[in-house]
């Protein structure tokens, strides 16, 4: 692996408050590629996670809380009785940005603990 490349979850969010543009729908994709079962649409990235129960489903929302408010980076999340769904997109700049991708494989990182 060359130097410059690094594994999204290596990475940290960086604080973002608008002034920088949406990543592209070309970027965008490219990211996509990194990460497994993930979505684009509607200029946001989601993707559902299915567990036995009910207790398993609030263990993975609170572990991705936990994770989230270390990023300082917010998803979006629907929950069922044995499913998540979890949406992010970059509020402040109305788009995609790095941060979202990164957060996204540190969510797929819990799911596999
Ligand atoms: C400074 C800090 O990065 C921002 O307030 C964060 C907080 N969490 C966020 N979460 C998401 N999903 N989008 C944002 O634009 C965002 N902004």
């Amino acid at each position: 692996m060359a130097d410059n490349v690094c594994n999204l979850t290596d990475k940290q969010c960086k604080p973002c408050e608008g002034g920088v543009p949406p990543l592209s729908e070309k970027e965008s994709r490219e990211l996509l590629q990194q990460l497994d079962g993930w979505t684009l649409s509607d200029n946001r990235i989601g993707k559902t996670f299915s567990f036995k129960n009910y207790y398993q489903v609030m263990a993975f929302v609170n572990a991705v809380a936990w994770m989230t408010h270390r990023e300082d980076h917010h998803p979006d999340m629907s929950v069922g009785y044995s499913q998540c769904r979890v949406e992010y997109s970059t509020h402040a700049i109305g788009g995609l940005s790095e941060n979202d991708f990164i957060c996204a494989a540190k969510v797929d990182a819990l799911f596999k603990l």
